[in-house]
């Protein structure tokens, strides 16, 4: 271990009443918008073929020309509580929006830049609506903020000159006032995801952005920061010189997911996905292979299977509006969570070894299983190992209690579950009410004599 000043200040979990939350919520919706979101990935009849929302740095369009979309962005079909509406039907616990995306294009009128909706034909805060139709839907509110500002000449990638530092402490005075700015403006919002952070520039500031995240925690007790947001000393990001997680929760797994319980390391964490491939700006295109409501429906019970929370990212028009593919997702999603979110909200890595047919998870503080069925195996036999001494009392089809199943026990501790049809469609969740096996006093006594 060597000493730092600016790593890690907490080993471990977050064990707060707001963290517990935050771990609770297994399902979330990311939501990219702002210029990008008018040319979606196409300028000129020629398309892009990076993600959407880093147009300005292609070289088929030219800066000014990317900077004037501030002159053309009117979302009048924009309807935050149409949005809200989809993503509480889906069932998302959290949304996380962005403030402000690597381009400087600010969605608050924000005081310390002009480059903001206020400049807009469209004039209006969009995050407030946001804030209080989310809220009012019983959804909590995340803001995603970049560091990195392509906008503000003070902005450097890297400092190697004293006038590239003299301009970059202006540039950390205009990040401090604007986070602290969103805080005052937004006080229900729940925590600040950091992006736009890898650059030399940043990383070189651990000791005023280690301060700026005391004052923001000072200012909002709770407030849920992220390993993305700073780095040690040393340059490390993430973990610091010695491993330990900076922030609240691990934020890497950005369109990736563990596979095993030890790629966690015990972290809190969130998995961040594009319903493309890589596309988080509206890409008209929408091109590539696009996610079935399925495939994402594993993702999210993956992630909440090994600890963590699956946040699934929307990409809005710039008219405001939300394409249809995106609502039939968030619709079919909403449908499936309906019938089985007792299995997702609130739940962890129950500590059993995982099979074939799909994941685990365990309701937080009982011995409530439940079995996230995606890969029924031809013999329509489920294979489960629970820990030694524990048996199942109960075990239903969830949303179906009447459907229940007697499990066939192979070996201790290890039983089958007989499915009674091999053709389901779709994925399902059987419920497994366990017991430690108490050892019988009667007998304790007999072996006694
Ligand atoms: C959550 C995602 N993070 C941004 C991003 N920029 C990247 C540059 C290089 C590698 C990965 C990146 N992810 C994406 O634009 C999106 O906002």
């Amino acid at each position: 271990k060597v000493s730092l000043v600016h790593g890690a200040h907490r080993t471990g979990r977050r064990t707060d009443a707001a963290m517990a939350r935050w771990r609770a919520y297994g399902l979330g919706q990311f939501i990219h918008w702002g210029l990008y979101s008018i040319p979606g990935g196409e300028w000129d009849g020629k398309t892009y073929n990076g993600a959407a929302e880093w147009i300005r740095s292609w070289d088929g369009i030219t800066k000014s020309a990317y900077d004037s979309l501030i002159y053309h962005f009117n979302p009048v079909k924009f309807d935050a509580t149409a949005w809200a509406a989809a993503a509480q039907q889906m069932g998302a616990k959290y949304v996380t929006i962005t403030t402000k995306h690597h381009d400087g294009f600010c969605l608050w009128p924000s005081k310390y830049t002009s480059y903001t909706v206020a400049s807009s034909p469209y004039k209006k805060d969009l995050i407030k609506p946001l804030v209080d139709a989310y809220n009012k839907a019983g959804i909590d509110v995340i803001l995603y903020f970049s560091i990195m500002d392509w906008s503000n000449p003070d902005w450097r990638y890297d400092i190697k000159t004293k006038d590239d530092s003299i301009a970059f402490e202006r540039f950390k005075k205009f990040t401090r006032n604007q986070l602290l700015e969103l805080l005052e403006r937004y006080p229900t919002t729940k925590g600040l995801w950091f992006d736009g952070t890898w650059d030399n520039a940043w990383v070189k500031q651990a000791a005023f952005a280690d301060e700026l995240e005391t004052e923001m925690r000072k200012m909002r007790p709770g407030l849920i920061i992220g390993s993305r947001f700073r780095a040690d000393e040393n340059g490390k990001r993430h973990f610091d010189t010695n491993g330990q997680l900076m922030g609240d929760y691990e934020q890497g797994w950005e369109r990736k997911i563990p596979n095993t319980i030890t790629e966690v390391h015990g972290n809190d964490w969130d998995c961040v996905m594009t319903v493309p491939e890589n596309q988080w700006g509206y890409n008209a295109a929408w091109k590539g292979h696009i996610k079935t409501t399925d495939e994402l429906l594993e993702m999210l019970a993956k992630c909440v299977s090994l600890d963590g929370n699956f946040v699934l990212n929307f990409g809005p028009k710039g008219d405001g509006s939300i394409r249809k593919e995106e609502l039939s997702l968030a619709r079919e999603i909403g449908d499936w969570m309906a019938v089985n979110q007792e299995a997702i909200y609130g739940c962890e890595y129950a500590g059993l070894e995982p099979q074939n047919w799909g994941y685990f998870t365990k309701k937080t503080g009982t011995d409530k299983i439940y079995m996230l069925v995606f890969n029924v195996p031809v013999s329509g036999a489920l294979r489960v190992k629970l820990p030694v001494q524990t048996s199942i009392s109960k075990a239903y089809r969830l949303g179906q209690p009447a459907q229940t199943f007697v499990p066939e026990e192979i070996q201790a501790s290890e039983s089958f579950i007989h499915l009674k049809t091999t053709s389901e469609k779709h994925p399902f969740v059987i419920v497994l009410e366990t017991a430690k096996k108490t050892e019988n006093p009667k007998v304790k006594y007999e072996k006694a004599k």
